[in-house]
């Protein structure tokens, strides 16, 4: 049902002719009752889904805006079971598929099996896990799928052709394309032009999902341009920023720039 209902989501934003918006935010950054009001906030504003990060000490994958605002989500108290039971009591409210974004460890600590039985109960569509590799993603695969929860991989542009149609074909939901070497945050240099679009065709070539673009992208230029070459864009140090600085309107101006 939850694998379903994020399928579902994609394909009537796909077939409405819009491109997919994902934003990224930090749960538990500036409390818990923020995490509600930006869920619902960008819910209204018409995004597909949300990517909802939960903080952790060591995120290796992290630009400066994540690892900020998930040392100030730490200060709150901020923990895997805490969003969870969060989320789960926000359910009737949110009409949109959830994905959570963590670390293998956090996991762990809560004990796979555990933690796929109440993310299903807190009415989470899929799970990002970035230091998970393909590999060794049995691990919880099966909890997952017991489940119906997507395990959603992530491509890089430095993945061999080879490892490139592995991962695609294992990702469930979306297929994940990082669009820059390195770690998340702004970057006014994502590649936009040709290497884009030839990256994204190797991509779409072997995925059986929507391709969604993540990692440096910040402005409604780069959400048209990149959207153009994939399925849709997924967005995170920018909306954090945004949020941060009450700029609601501009959150807006992104997301809007997939709907046209
Ligand atoms: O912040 P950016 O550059 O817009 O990138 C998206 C990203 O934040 C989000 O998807 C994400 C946050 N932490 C991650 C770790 C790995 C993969 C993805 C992520």
């Amino acid at each position: 049902m939850s694998k379903e209902k994020l399928d579902k989501a994609l394909n009537r934003t796909l077939e409405s002719g819009q491109k997919v918006f994902i934003p990224y935010i930090m749960a538990g950054d500036g409390g818990l009752d923020s995490l509600k009001e930006q869920i619902l906030f960008l819910q209204e504003a018409g995004v597909t889904a949300i990517e909802i990060g939960v903080p952790f000490s060591d995120p290796v994958a992290d630009g400066p805006t994540i690892q900020e605002a998930g040392k100030r989500s730490l200060q709150h108290g901020t923990s895997l079971r805490i969003v969870l039971d969060y989320l789960k009591d926000l359910k009737p409210v949110v009409r949109i598929p959830l994905i959570v974004m963590t670390y293998l460890n956090p996991v762990f600590k809560y004990g796979i099996e555990n933690f796929c039985t109440n993310a299903l109960q807190s009415g989470i569509s899929g799970v990002i896990i970035p230091d998970l590799p393909l590999e060794q993603s049995e691990l919880i695969r099966d909890h997952l799928q017991e489940n119906e929860i997507a395990l959603i991989q992530l491509a890089t542009l430095t993945s061999s052709e080879e490892r490139m149609k592995k991962i695609a074909k294992a990702s469930e939901g979306f297929l994940y394309a990082v669009t820059v070497n390195g770690i998340t945050g702004e970057r006014s240099t994502v590649d936009t032009g040709e290497g884009l679009e030839h990256y994204m065709k190797r991509i779409k070539k072997h995925s059986n999902t929507p391709v969604l673009a993540g990692f440096g992208i910040s402005t409604p230029e780069q959400v048209r341009k990149i959207g153009a070459a994939c399925d849709g864009v997924i967005i995170g140090s920018k909306i954090i920023s945004l949020w941060k600085e009450g700029k609601r309107n501009e959150i807006k101006e992104l997301i809007q720039a997939t709907q046209q």
